[in-house]
């Protein structure tokens, strides 16, 4: 049906409309991720994910590792990526790359490019999918229209909201991964004087990512004195999930323990009756640490709203490939969410 809605759309000449085929793209620090939608009802064409390292440009990576693949000509393109969306000239905040959509429009053939923040399609990633692509932490039933929050420990540390107005959904980008964070627990006042600041204070941006977890790791090493063994995230989670080694188990711990309390900073902000969801790279890799009891516990600890918080649910977002899910929901069906296009849209 809301395919129909497309098309009788496009006849009207409805501005907001995009034409398919759609060229759908996550592009990351790292990692960039493509698809077409050739109509409002075929499941995506998806193509190999691509090292954005490998490629001087991402007009030459969509060249090559797309159009020179396929013979779909897309003619619109609907793009997420990860830093702020101002100007002709859109810079990445973790890679070189340059997205600069009239030479995308003169170069490869397309005639609409939008461009979309990376956490504005994880929160219409929400909405697109169904909760057998999530795992849910503790209680609550979420309501189908109240407040969402996404967030999500990757890179860096992601943050959007989602309102549902005018019988549409409204994604919220903002930079709330970069809220100040304090220590709580005697503990954590033993352990966060040796978490290197950032120009002085604690962000969630210090804590909750990668990077994050190493910072407070080797802040746990220091404040018992003990020497840092591991130096990725992923050595430090796998011997905390292993129980290995207990101050990678204390890191992890105090790490779910502060996404917990900033979750349910950002429930309280927007109210999130219909669902706190995490996304990002580490927290599918961390669901038993989520769901020992710690993250729930932290994350309701806000009196005088603790009840309040009890009833609110929490979900990981489990499907590989979520960013992807939520750009084609938007770009097949646009009506469908309040999504400000000026500014990030140009046309041939
Ligand atoms: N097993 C793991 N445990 C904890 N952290 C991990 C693990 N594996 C990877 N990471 C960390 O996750 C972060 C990458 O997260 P994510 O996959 O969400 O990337 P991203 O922010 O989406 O960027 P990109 O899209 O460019 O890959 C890195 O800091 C990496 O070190």
């Amino acid at each position: 049906m809301r395919g129909t809605e497309a098309t009788m759309a496009n006849q009207n000449g409805d501005e907001s409309v995009l034409q398919f085929p759609i060229l759908i793209g996550d592009i990351g620090g790292t990692n960039a991720r493509f698809a077409i939608l050739i109509d409002a009802y075929a499941e995506p064409k998806q193509f190999p994910i691509v090292q954005t390292a490998d490629f001087a440009t991402i007009d030459d990576a969509i060249q090559a590792s797309i159009l020179d693949r396929t013979s779909i000509q897309p003619r619109s393109a609907v793009l997420a990526v990860a830093g702020p969306v101002d100007g002709d000239e859109i810079e990445l905040t973790n890679c070189p790359w340059v997205v600069r959509p009239r030479v995308m429009i003169e170069m490869l053939g397309l005639r609409d490019v939008v461009i979309l923040n990376d956490f504005e399609a994880q929160a219409l990633a929400v909405v697109a999918l169904g909760e057998e692509h999530m795992e849910k932490i503790g209680p609550g039933t979420p309501e189908p229209t109240a407040g969402r929050v996404v967030l999500g420990p990757g890179t860096g540390l992601g943050v959007a909201g989602l309102i549902h107005a005018c019988h549409r959904w409204i994604p919220v980008p903002g930079e709330g991964g970069h809220m100040d964070i304090g220590p709580r627990t005697p503990r954590d006042h033993q352990i966060f004087p040796h978490i290197e600041p950032i120009e002085g204070r604690i962000s969630g941006e210090q804590l909750l990512c990668g990077r994050g977890l190493v910072n407070i790791y080797r802040a746990v090493a220091k404040a018992d004195g003990a020497a840092p063994r591991f130096s990725t995230p992923a050595e430090i989670t796998g011997a905390a999930l292993e129980k290995s080694d207990k101050v990678a188990e204390e890191a992890l711990s105090l790490f779910v323990t502060c996404l917990g309390r900033t979750a349910g900073d950002l429930a309280l902000v927007f109210m999130s009756r219909g669902g706190v969801y995490l996304t990002g790279g580490i927290a599918q890799k961390i669901v038993p640490a989520l769901q020992n009891g710690e993250f729930r516990a932290a994350f309701e600890d806000k009196a005088p709203h603790k009840e309040l918080m009890r009833d609110m649910p929490v979900y990981v977002i489990t499907h590989p490939l979520a960013a992807l899910s939520g750009l084609a929901a938007y770009a097949r069906t646009p009506v469908r969410f309040g999504v400000e296009t000026s500014g990030r849209r140009w046309k041939a």
